[in-house]
């Protein structure tokens, strides 16, 4: 992408240079020459003879980090002594661990927290399981689970690979929620035995977000936990996708005048976040969706092995049209994309409707290049942090899971992520929004305490709060 340099490979290399020749000079020459971007210089070690530098270059991707390696290599007095990438070493060991609340300081304190006295505490949670809740950490925890089968737009790359995912959201649950959160990768793929694993760990857990697993299984799973377990399941690709959608397509309509009921809206993808996506913006009021997966536009004239695409036929697609996403993006008001890089061409942006939105939302490569898209479109959004307008679900599933775990919710139901939608909708003011601004930034403090309290009084107004309100009302 254009400018993949601001987010793109941030190399350090660690240098040793000559004292005598002005040596730094011809580093940042050669670095300038090739076209790294010098952000930063540590000086490590310096000597009468030499010095080690670490010099931090933002680089487009690895093979121009090596040209420029080369060159330094090259040059008389400078010796690179290691090259790495900032991404890497921030993951060295892995990104999250587990503190202890309390301090255990002598045989008194040893003896309160394990055996003996711990004993009493679990006494008392096998006369009422209820108080796990008060007890241990399931007041505020919950478990990331995936099977690493559709880890962001990476596809089936295994549960090894998908811990770095896993252990970023597990994160992000603690900053933006204060909600601890615990990375778990299954080793299987097989439905009966995810959901079975699951079943088992969740006593420690107030809540289950399932994560990148792929559709159709994801559908299955989540709806038999949900029945199952008497804590909220919510996959996050569904939802989470769909709450901060709708929360910025109802933003969008407002600035280019449209209502929800009136647009004409094609989303690419059919796949987990596509289907939930679609869900949303039905319940919402939107009356003309199509979607486009990659055997074309699903309609009723086909019948689908896939559960999903039978329900998605005939639930959407009102004048039944067929075809290629080119046949139906004429005209449509709203591009929704979750689906992977490169499905959509400035040619599908010149044939929609005036005042195009468009919700380029695959990871980590959009659909179109946000510059490439820019001229031909009013609105545009992606699901990246280096654009505005970032359409994440990181903007709302701490905040979800928080309202729900601070009033006990058994369920994160259709009416909390609703509340959520608006609540992050209304964070925008008539004077904030803009082009660049239909959605609030996951840094703005103000969305998490809306979003919670959002969900709260949807949980209690539906009936899967099991908190009694006043003990929550109290402690507000
Ligand atoms: N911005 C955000 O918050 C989120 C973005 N995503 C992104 O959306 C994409 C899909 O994620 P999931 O729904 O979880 O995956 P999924 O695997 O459940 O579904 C993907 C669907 O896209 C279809 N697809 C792939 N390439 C296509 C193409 N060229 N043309 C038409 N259809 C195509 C697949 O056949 C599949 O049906 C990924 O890139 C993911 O990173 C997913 C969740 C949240
Ligand atoms: C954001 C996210 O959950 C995904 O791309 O899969
Ligand atoms: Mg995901």
């Amino acid at each position: 992408m254009a400018n993949e340099r601001t987010a793109g490979l941030s190399l350090i290399y660690r240098l040793e240079l000559q004292n005598s020749s002005n040596t730094f000079g011809k580093v940042a020459q050669i670095i300038g020459e090739e076209g790294g971007d010098i952000i930063g210089v540590d000086v490590v070690h310096v000597d009468k003879d030499h010095s080690i530098r670490d010099v931090n270059v933002n680089v487009f991707d690895r093979r121009h980090g090596k040209v420029i390696r080369e060159r330094l290599e090259e040059a008389e007095g400078i010796h690179v002594v290691n090259l790495s990438d900032r991404t890497m070493l921030m993951h060295l060991g892995g990104k999250i661990e587990i503190r202890s609340k309390i301090p255990v300081r002598n045989r008194d304190e040893l003896a309160r927290v394990y055996t003996p006295h711990v004993a009493t505490i679990c006494e008392a949670i096998h006369e009422d399981p209820s108080k796990a809740f008060k007890l241990t950490i399931k007041k505020n925890t919950v478990a990331v689970v995936s099977d690493g089968t559709a880890v962001l737009g990476l596809g089936d790359i295994g549960p090894y690979a998908a811990m770095p995912v896993m252990e970023g959201k597990a994160m992000l649950f603690k900053q933006f929620a204060g909600v601890d959160a615990f990375p778990i990768c299954l080793d299987t793929k097989d439905t009966e035995a995810i959901i079975a694993h699951i079943k088992a760990i969740a006593p420690a857990f107030g809540g289950i977000n399932l994560e990148d697993i792929s559709s159709p299984r994801c559908f299955e799973i989540e709806a038999r936990l949900k029945e199952e377990l008497d804590i909220p399941v919510f996959h996050d690709d569904q939802h989470g996708t769909a709450v901060v959608l709708l929360a910025g397509l109802m933003n969008a309509c407002k600035l280019v005048g449209k209502q929800l009921e009136d647009l004409k809206v094609v989303v690419t993808g059919i796949g987990a976040a596509g289907i939930a996506c679609t869900k949303m913006l039905l319940l919402a009021g939107v009356r003309n969706i199509m979607g486009v997966d990659r055997m074309g536009v699903i309609s009723r004239n086909h019948e689908y092995e896939n559960p999903m695409w039978q329900w998605y036929a005939e639930h959407t697609n009102p004048n039944n049209l067929e075809g290629t996403l080119s046949d139906v993006i004429k005209g449509a008001d709203v591009f929704i994309g979750v689906s992977g890089p490169g499905v959509l061409t400035v040619e599908h942006l010149q044939s929609m409707a005036q005042d195009p939105i468009v919700f380029a939302m695959a990871n980590p490569n959009p659909e179109i290049d946000p510059d490439v898209a820019a001229p031909y479109v009013r609105v545009m959004a992606t699901g990246r942090s280096d654009y505005p307008n970032q359409i994440n679900n990181l903007l709302c599933f701490p905040s979800i899971f928080k309202g729900a775990l601070d009033c006990r919710a058994s369920d994160i139901n259709e009416e909390m992520k609703l509340a959520a939608s608006h609540a992050i909708a209304s964070t925008v003011s008539d004077e904030e929004l803009s082009e660049h601004y239909i959605i609030p930034s996951v840094f703005n403090k103000k969305v998490v305490q809306a979003v919670r309290l959002a969900v709260i009084e949807a949980a209690y107004r539906t009936g899967v709060a099991r908190r009694r309100y006043r003990d929550y009302s109290d402690k507000q």
